[in-house]
């Protein structure tokens, strides 16, 4: 497989699209997968526009043109696909059910010498290897949001999670610009278990009517100089994955100290999920 510049992306959502538009800059050859219709055809809208903004961030830097960037994705529903890539890399919810039935589905469909990558916030990838053949050909890697403008990755070892796989993600990486930290496998990684308490207490603190969400991420980013508040964070992740996220880490460490704010779920049942709502802790047009 070498030279194959072919990778697959499962799940076209917020971290899956904005994955596959970094991997089409970069000229990987990009296989866009999810089980939804309409989430590829979002995602197919949304690519030109983001590309659009980055240009205006960047106009210094030679970018190519939408037509460019879209022929070098396909966007599909099909597992078949996965057949000769070279690296996968899988995004769908933070959801065990759906992730295990997915792995479980696909693992006899790519070739044996194929990396998968798993963009989890929580999830163990101890657990996730084990639905596969081949457990050492399963790595972590947490991409940060959004993928195009944030150079780095938490990469996460599992318990069988071989060399060979750790350095060859780390090639991988290196090739589209992201630096990589690679740390031990427990639930939430180092990111997440301490970014989700910090999330949640916001929350509990806003429920409790002690501030308002305003004042709560001003303390972060006037006060302590973070480039975001955690409300405003929690609304860029999506509160559904919030929400998925502090029930796999209160599961996991079997730890009060993760269980999720009531007015998190309250946001969730009634559609209020951040920015890909239109409206969460903040109103977004
Ligand atoms: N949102 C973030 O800021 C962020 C950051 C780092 C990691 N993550 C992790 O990345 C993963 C994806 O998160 P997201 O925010 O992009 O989710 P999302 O809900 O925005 O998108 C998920 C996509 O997966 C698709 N999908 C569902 N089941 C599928 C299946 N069986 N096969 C193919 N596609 C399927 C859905 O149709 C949807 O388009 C999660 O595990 C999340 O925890 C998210």
């Amino acid at each position: 497989m070498t030279g194959n510049k072919k990778i697959a992306v499962i799940g076209a959502g917020t971290m899956g699209t904005g994955l596959a538009l970094n991997l089409a800059i970069f000229e990987y050859e990009v296989i866009l997968i999810d089980a939804d219709p309409q989430a590829l055809q979002r995602a197919e809208a949304k690519i030109p526009g983001d590309l659009r903004l980055f240009r205006m961030m960047n106009s210094e830097k030679k970018w190519p043109t939408s037509a460019e960037l879209l022929a070098r994705i396909v966007f599909t529903t099909e597992y078949k696909e996965l057949e000769d890539v070279r690296i996968v890399i899988e995004n769908i919810p933070e959801d065990w059910n759906k992730k295990e039935a997915l792995y479980r589905n696909i693992r006899g469909v790519f070739d044996p010498e194929t990396l998968f990558a798993i963009n989890t916030s929580c999830i163990a990838i101890t657990r996730a290897a084990a639905c596969f053949h081949r457990p050492q050909n399963v790595i972590g890697t947490h991409f940060m949001n959004p993928v195009p403008l944030k150079n780095f990755v938490e990469v996460i070892t599992g318990y069988h999670t071989s060399e060979h796989t750790v350095n060859t993600i780390k090639t991988f990486l290196a090739s589209f610009g992201k630096k990589c930290v690679v740390v031990k496998d427990y639930p939430g990684f180092v990111s997440n278990r301490l970014s989700h308490l910090f999330m949640n207490e916001a929350a509990f603190l806003l429920q409790d009517q002690v501030a308002s969400p305003r004042d709560i991420d001003l303390i972060f980013t006037e006060g302590y100089g973070h480039a975001m508040g955690p409300l405003a964070t929690a609304d860029l992740i999506g509160l559904d994955t919030v929400v998925n996220s502090l029930e796999i880490l209160c599961n996991s460490y079997q730890d009060p100290k993760f269980r999720c704010c009531p007015l998190l779920v309250k946001m969730v049942q009634a559609g209020m999920l951040g920015r890909k709502t239109g409206q969460g802790f903040f109103k977004y047009t």
